[in-house]
């Protein structure tokens, strides 16, 4: 395993959690993409999946998207709540990679994405969002209806004021990251 000041986290890119989300099979490719570009410069990845009554550890629901497909070595993270950190070995992954630095993709923008960029960012990890490699599904409260497609603009918005002195949160397309 390389040891690199900066890995990749593709969290949630999973059927349980994509249903209903917004543009999911290119979301899907561009994480792809992202995790081919990563690779071929050596720059470790780790998925994260998220396992809950809905979609058990094992289930179709729970599996990669098709098409993502983890390579020997790469870390796999299970996961129970949105923050990826809360229970599981990121943090020492993470440490194990040297890594300080993550570049994010998956889904859900408003949950899993944003619950665990926070989290990093309080941890002293600086952040990419891949602002064209997150999704989720549409929502509303009250009257008030919010596509999908509004969500992840608005994180993409409103990401990098989650940033904290010492630690940066970014926004770059999967194909312009620079590692
Ligand atoms: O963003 C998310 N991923 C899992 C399903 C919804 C939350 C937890």
């Amino acid at each position: 395993m390389t040891h690199s000041a900066t890995a990749v986290l593709i969290i949630d890119l999973q059927p349980g959690v994509l249903e209903g989300c917004f543009d999911v099979a290119g979301v899907v490719a561009r994480a792809g993409a992202l995790v081919t570009r990563a690779r071929h410069q050596g720059v470790p990845v780790v998925w994260v999946q998220h396992e809950e009554a809905e979609m058990p550890h094992g289930s179709a629901a729970w599996q990669l998207m098709p098409g993502l497909v983890p390579a020997p070595g790469e870390a796999m993270i299970r996961k129970t709540c949105c923050d990826a950190f809360v229970g599981t070995s990121l943090h020492d992954v993470l440490d194990g990679l040297d890594a300080k630095r993550l570049v994010i993709a998956g889904a859900q923008s408003d949950y899993c994405i944003r619950a665990t960029v926070q989290r990093a960012v309080t941890e002293g990890y600086s952040i990419v969002l891949a602002s064209d490699a997150h999704t989720t599904a549409d929502a509303s409260f009250g009257d008030v209806a919010i596509s999908g497609e509004q969500i992840v603009a608005h994180t993409n918005r409103s990401i990098g004021g989650l940033a904290c002195p010492g630690v940066t949160v970014e926004l770059a397309t999967h194909d312009a990251v620079v590692f």
